[in-house]
């Protein structure tokens, strides 16, 4: 059942004390049976239910005995749409999708870097295709002179 996909709204349909679920480092865990026993206590649990915890969950600098328990409540792993232009592949954020902290999306195509990328793409066909013309501009002038 581990390698199931889920949504980020799929994710936030789970998010009460009973069936609560939490997506860390794009994993998503089933926190339901362990939210009472949690040292940190119950309410910062349920703060995070159905979203992304990733950045709660690292702040408090978890022991590596926190990051076993969370991997035996593992349920799945989260599913990013992509959208693919002909210059550039993104990812894009999904409805009831959170900000993504740039602490962990670091190293993929992060929107900025994409944003910052199609820019650069637009900026080259705009002075490509201002060479192309002037350069058209020039050949007709100079076919009209030699007439
Ligand atoms: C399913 C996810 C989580 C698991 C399995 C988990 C597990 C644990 C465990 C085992 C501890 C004891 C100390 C340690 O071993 O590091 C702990 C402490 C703590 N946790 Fe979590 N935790 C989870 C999520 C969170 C989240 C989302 C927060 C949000 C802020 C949080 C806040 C804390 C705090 C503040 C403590 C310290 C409690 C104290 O020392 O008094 N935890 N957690």
């Amino acid at each position: 059942m581990a390698d199931k996909e889920f949504t980020f709204s799929d994710v936030s349909e789970h998010a009460t004390k009973k069936d609560l679920f939490v997506v860390i480092h794009d994993k998503v865990y089933n926190t339901s049976s362990f939210v009472d026993e949690h040292p940190g206590g119950e309410e910062v649990m349920l703060d995070v239910g159905g979203q992304d915890a990733t950045e709660a969950f690292e702040d408090v600098g978890h022991s590596d005995e926190a990051r076993e328990i969370l991997e035996g409540l593992l349920v799945g792993t989260l599913k990013r749409q992509q959208r693919e232009y002909w210059w550039i592949a993104t990812d894009m954020e999904q409805e009831g999708d959170p900000p993504k902290p740039r602490a962990y999306a670091a190293g993929g195509s992060t929107a900025s870097s994409a944003d910052s990328s199609s820019s650069v793409a637009l900026y080259a066909i705009i002075l490509i295709g201002g060479a192309l013309a002037f350069g058209a501009y020039k050949y007709l002038q100079s076919q009209q002179e030699s007439q």
